[in-house]
């Protein structure tokens, strides 16, 4: 494990040798979230973005330790029917939820065959319903999910928070609709980057050699505000951890701190969650 300066702090790295490798470690990670959470509040807060991170939840599978009736689950959500193929709920289904006992109404849904602009109201009002003890608010007012699970686009973005829109900068609101996505499908609804900083433990998940470029530039480039919204995930009080393989880490200038073997530090430990 490593750390990068931030500007919001530390970045914790961890590289792992194998994507399987980075799944158990990323399994570890969330699973003590959950522990500290509930044995705090006794209910785990978990938002997850799609893309190829819902892969890396596998290790999560068939893990004994954890109390999965404890979770509710926000899930990043294209506006599409459940049952499309680009739909992220459905994939988050297929890779973790038909596979572990997370209560079905504690998983929050999209309405579907809404406007996006109503779908993210309404996905909002499923957070807000949710009490303090369940999901408590900060000092401004925002929800403090125990964990955000990030996955970064090539062009930095997170969440649905592309390079250089108005829904990257906005500084209210909980869920955002987005139309004209860069990335296909064009309508979708989003965490608000304030509720991604929001978290207590906020983990961008990058794996594969795809992902070497923008992991560089994001950890060793400074950029404008807003070019790599990746930049901007700075958690307030959280703990801000980056889930790296050696491909996608291949990049970085530490690659040759280790006397050009590119060797790196390898992540014998599991990130330690913030309490
Ligand atoms: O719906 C989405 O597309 C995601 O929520 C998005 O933020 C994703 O995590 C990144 O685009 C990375 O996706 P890949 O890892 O598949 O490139």
């Amino acid at each position: 494990m490593f750390t990068y300066p931030s500007g919001g702090g530390d970045v914790a790295v961890h590289v792992y040798g194998s994507d399987f490798a980075a799944a158990a470690g990323l399994a570890d990670y969330v699973a003590a979230a959950a522990a500290a959470a509930v044995a705090q509040r006794g209910a785990f807060t978990l938002a997850l973005s799609g893309g190829s991170m819902v892969k890396s939840l596998a290790g999560l599978v068939g893990r004994e330790d954890v109390d999965f009736s404890k979770w509710v689950l926000y899930v990043d959500e294209r506006n599409v029917p459940l049952s499309s193929p680009d739909s992220n709920h459905a994939a988050a289904h297929a890779q973790l939820l038909r596979k572990v006992p997370v209560p079905a109404s504690q998983v929050l849904t999209l309405k579907e065959g809404l406007p996006v602009a109503q779908a993210a109201v309404h996905y909002e009002g499923q957070l807000l319903e949710l009490s303090g003890s369940v999901l408590p608010r900060n000092a401004a007012g925002f929800p403090e999910i125990d964990c955000v699970l990030l996955g970064v686009g090539p062009d930095g973005h997170v969440a649905s928070l592309f390079p250089n829109r108005r829904e990257t900068a906005a500084t209210e609101g909980w869920v955002l609709p987005v139309s004209n996505s860069p990335k296909p499908p064009p309508e979708r609804i989003t965490l608000s980057m304030p509720v991604l900083n929001a978290g207590k433990n906020v983990a961008v998940v990058a794996l594969g050699q795809g992902k070497a470029e923008v992991v560089q530039r994001a950890l060793e480039v400074q950029t404008l505000p807003g070019a790599l919204p990746v930049q901007l995930v700075q958690p307030t009080s959280g703990k801000l951890t980056w889930v790296l393989d050696e491909a996608s880490a291949s990049s970085l200038a530490v690659a040759d701190w280790a006397a050009g073997s590119k060797k790196f530090p390898r992540s014998e430990n599991p990130p330690k969650p913030s309490a």
